[in-house]
């Protein structure tokens, strides 16, 4: 009899996990969600083998229980698990964002000897969907997960060895050392980027051309704004505590850099940015960590037609993918940067290697 795994959720995570998860399993993957088009999505691309129509119906059948809902609802649902029969030795974990009150929830089924063990993987994107959903969207990134102090050493492996086939690292930390953080090196870049937004938003409506200019860095620092005003509302309530003492210390730090403009003061503004810039040239690259699993190489590129076929080319001769690809800058009578972008660490090292046979230049950022 096939092991079952249930997956509460289907939209870009569940449908990336319940991948992930039949990758290294001969498994039945159940899955249930709210909206019945992600739900019927789900079973057409054979994310699941089975739709249920409740969580109840799903729960009582599983070996291993996934909530990959928005974290506000899979605190509303851990409650409810207490009411559901179960199988013995069953598994529950989530995938949230913020672990603190998802732990709090949790610990009325521990009381009940229900196995509870947080997790969260730190890669994703800024889609939703079961249709963004990919097998390999956490290779190698960190997943975190946030076992109670008295959780059972075999339940932790056991859960480890169910998610294998994600690829990722795993690591154990408390839920509160969890949250504080993400809240750093995810929630609260999420809240400047919004923040970003609306002010060149606020700029638009007194000059129109200001939109059409935003390119390049713009692009880039705010990419995250396109994601789940769902997902982000929830977790920024979720995490209350850290970000609000993360608004506190950026504001101080903004009315120091304003003072430094306000002064002219060349020596510290020059600072300021150096020692930005040594930090973040100096974080990993190849292992990756809280910045999400992008494998980018850049190509210098001479302004010549033809170019970008030969590039794409020579990396379709040696059956390496791309999953995006961008022309970052490209004036006349310079050379031009191309981001390629690939699914795995692999696939970038083996495009170097045959893009620098035929005289590209490459490297990363
Ligand atoms: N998007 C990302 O990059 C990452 C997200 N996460 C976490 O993963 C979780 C899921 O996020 P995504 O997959 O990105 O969102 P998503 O919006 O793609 O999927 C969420 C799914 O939950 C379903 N859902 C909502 N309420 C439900 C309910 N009451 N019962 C059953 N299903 C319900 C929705 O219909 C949707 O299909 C969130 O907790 C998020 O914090 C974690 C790592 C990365
Ligand atoms: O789109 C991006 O780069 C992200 O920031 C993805 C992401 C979103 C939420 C998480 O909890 C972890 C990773």
């Amino acid at each position: 009899m096939k092991r079952t795994a249930f997956i509460i959720g289907l939209g870009l995570i569940g449908g990336s996990i319940a991948l992930a998860i039949r990758k290294e399993h001969d498994v039945r993957i159940l899955g249930y969600d709210i909206h019945e088009e992600q739900l019927k999505m789900a079973q057409s691309l054979k994310v699941v083998d089975e739709a249920c129509h409740s969580i109840e119906e799903g729960v009582k059948q599983a070996d291993l229980i996934v909530f990959a809902t928005p974290v506000s609802i899979t605190t509303e649902l851990l409650a409810d698990l207490v009411h559901f029969e179960m199988k013995s030795g069953a598994i529950i974990t989530d995938v949230g964002s913020t672990k603190r009150k998802i732990y709090k929830q949790a610990e009325c089924l521990s009381e009940k000897g229900i196995t509870f063990i947080g997790g969260h993987p730190m890669a994703g994107s800024h889609k939703s969907g079961v249709e963004a959903a990919r097998a390999h969207l956490f290779e190698n990134a960190y997943y975190i997960i946030t076992p109670s102090p008295d959780a059972d050493a075999r339940a932790v492996i056991q859960l480890q060895n169910w998610l294998k086939g994600t690829k990722a690292t795993f690591i154990e930390m408390s839920a509160d050392q969890h949250d504080h953080l993400a809240g750093a090196i995810s929630h609260f870049p999420h809240i400047v980027a919004a923040s970003l937004v609306h002010q060149v938003a606020k700029l638009e409506e007194k000059d129109p051309l200001v939109s059409k200019l935003a390119a390049g860095g713009f692009r880039d620092i705010t990419r995250i704004a396109s994601a789940s005003p769902v997902m982000w509302r929830d977790i920024l309530l979720q995490n209350k505590d850290s970000l609000l003492h993360l608004l506190e210390a950026w504001m101080e730090e903004m009315g120091e850099v304003k003072s430094l403009i306000e002064e002219e003061n060349e020596v510290d503004i020059f600072t300021y940015f150096e020692e930005a810039k040594a930090f973040r040239d100096g974080l990993p690259v190849k292992k990756k960590g809280a910045i999400p699993s992008f494998y980018d190489l850049y190509v210098d590129i001479p302004d010549h037609p033809g170019v970008i076929s030969d590039v794409t080319g020579i990396l379709a001769q040696h059956k390496i993918s791309i999953t995006n690809i961008r022309i970052l800058e490209t004036r006349e009578d310079i050379m031009g940067v191309l981001r390629l972008t690939f699914r795995s660490e692999d696939d970038l090292e083996e495009a170097k290697v045959h893009l620098g046979h035929h005289m590209y230049d490459t490297y990363r950022i």
